[in-house]
């Protein structure tokens, strides 16, 4: 590996071992950077890969709130402001237990690059706590969003920092995070959300974006084959907001998601989620805050496979939709036994490097989550555009935009591997093309 690469990975393993999430995202994207890094010695000169993952900023702090019981808890809240070099710091809140600084900056780090590939005016940025919403009533998550942005508040902004809602955070906690901000301001400034209520300005689409996009990617992945979505099978995971999407318009699009899975283990259902009975009931689910999948395996009379996770079922397509390194070398194994064909990232980061190194290298078409993933935040820039125009487009307005934003960053993903002779590689591809932009506007706007 080139040398100056070589070095920057072996400094943040080093200074961040504590934060194996952050490693393991920055060597995924700098390991496809070598060309880049060869044909550009002024990266080097300006040393722009050791300021590319440092942080510019990231906020720490207390949130204290009050139990229904009347108890006090303290958790922590953070604000990952990473990059602003291409546009407004960008990206969502994650409520889970398990937050901490190396999952925020996993988060914002891959953020960076995503919001590039979009085209779009956007930096990275990430945040979240380490609250956990399980079993909360409604008036503890809005005493929980409001200290939360009472620590904020000052350090967010239309033009400054936009976050929106990741896992924890939904169209809910938006409407309550909002509120204080409005209480605190004093001002109708709803573009420092998105991911809004529609009556207050959020955006159409933009709850179903994330896996509408994805599934928009997949179809050019298909097209690519001389392929079609019509009658394919796909393994999901997780049954929250992405899934959710993507079990939608795949059955609009005549495939089928045939499992899907919870913390509990996974189901398969071989019919498909794919009548509107069925997908509407993920919401139910979600809602109900009981984190079991094992819900659906109940009510429609499917198999429900305990402790268990999809990867094995004999599908056409695994799209990992749920959470971060769900899927390890053993599942990478089980997949390509399968004869699983194409294996598209969808929850930020859900494969080990060693099990994306491995389906790779079996064969399979790997779509990367930066990519695969982005019509999201896209959706939420658009929702910024309207906001900022003050006007409502219409559901087949964004879509359209959405479907276009998702192509294009397919076929700059292909172009940026074939222009370094890496061929149809769809991950080193998103990494080069996200990457070069916010390099070219970094190195704009010299050096700090
Ligand atoms: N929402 C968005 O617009 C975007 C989301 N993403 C990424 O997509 C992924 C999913 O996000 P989103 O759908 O919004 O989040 P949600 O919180 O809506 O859903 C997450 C799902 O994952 C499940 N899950 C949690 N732990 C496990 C586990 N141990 N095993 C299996 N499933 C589990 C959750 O179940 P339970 O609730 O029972 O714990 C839930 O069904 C995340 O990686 C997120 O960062 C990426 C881009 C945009
Ligand atoms: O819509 C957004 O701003 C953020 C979405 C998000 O958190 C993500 O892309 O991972």
């Amino acid at each position: 590996m080139n040398a100056y690469l070589a070095s920057v990975i072996e400094n943040v393993k080093s200074k961040y071992a504590n934060e194996p999430e952050f490693v393991q995202t920055v060597e995924e994207v700098f390991s496809s950077l070598e060309p880049v890094i060869e044909r550009h010695p002024e990266y080097e000169k300006a040393d722009l890969l050791n300021r590319m993952v440092e942080p510019e900023r990231m906020f720490t702090f207390r949130v204290v709130w009050m139990a229904d019981d009347g108890t006090w808890h303290t958790n922590v809240g953070y604000r990952c402001q990473f990059n602003g070099a291409i546009g407004p710091y960008k990206g969502g809140l994650r409520f889970q237990a398990n937050v901490y600084p190396g999952i925020i900056k996993f988060l914002g780090f891959e953020q960076i690059f995503k919001n590039s590939l979009t085209g779009l005016p956007i930096g990275g940025g990430k945040g979240g706590s380490d609250f956990d919403p399980a079993g909360k009533s409604d008036a503890e998550i809005m005493r929980f969003c409001q200290s939360y942005m009472q620590a904020l508040y000052r350090y967010i902004g239309p033009d400054v920092d936009v976050p929106a809602g990741d896992m924890g955070v939904g169209a809910r906690e938006i409407g309550y995070l909002y509120g204080e901000y409005r209480r605190l301001k004093g001002v109708f400034e709803n573009g420092v959300f998105t991911g809004k209520g529609f009556s207050y300005g959020g955006s159409r689409i933009r709850p179903e974006a994330t896996g509408f996009g994805a599934v928009y990617y997949l179809e050019n992945v298909l097209k690519h084959e001389g392929e079609s979505i019509q009658g394919k099978t796909i393994a999901c995971a997780g049954f929250g907001n992405v899934t959710w999407g993507i079990c939608k318009k795949a059955a609009e699009l005549g495939a089928k998601v045939v499992t899907l899975s919870g913390p509990d283990g996974y189901i398969y259902d071989p019919d498909g989620v794919t009548t509107s009975e069925k997908v509407a009931y993920l919401l139910e689910m979600r809602a109900s805050g009981r984190n079991v999948v094992k819900d659906y395996a109940d009510k429609f009379g499917v198999e429900f496979y305990p402790g268990e996770k999809p990867w094995g079922v004999k599908v056409d397509i695994c799209m990992p939709s749920a959470m971060q390194n769900d899927v390890y070398l053993e599942h990478a194994k089980k997949i390509a036994q399968a004869g699983v064909k194409y294996y598209i990232e969808v929850a930020n980061m859900p494969t080990t490097n060693d099990a994306l190194r491995y389906l790779m290298d079996c064969g399979l078409i790997v779509a990367p989550s930066k990519a695969v993933n982005a019509g999201g935040v896209a959706t939420s820039a658009l929702e910024m555009a309207q906001n900022s125009e003050r006007m409502v487009w219409t559901a087949q307005e964004v879509d359209k935009q959405l479907r276009q934003i998702m192509n294009t960053i397919y076929t700059m993903s292909v172009e940026a591997a074939e222009e370094y002779g890496l061929g149809y590689n769809l991950v080193a591809g998103a990494n080069i093309a996200g990457f070069q932009r916010v390099a070219d506007a970094m190195m704009a706007q010299g050096v700090f």
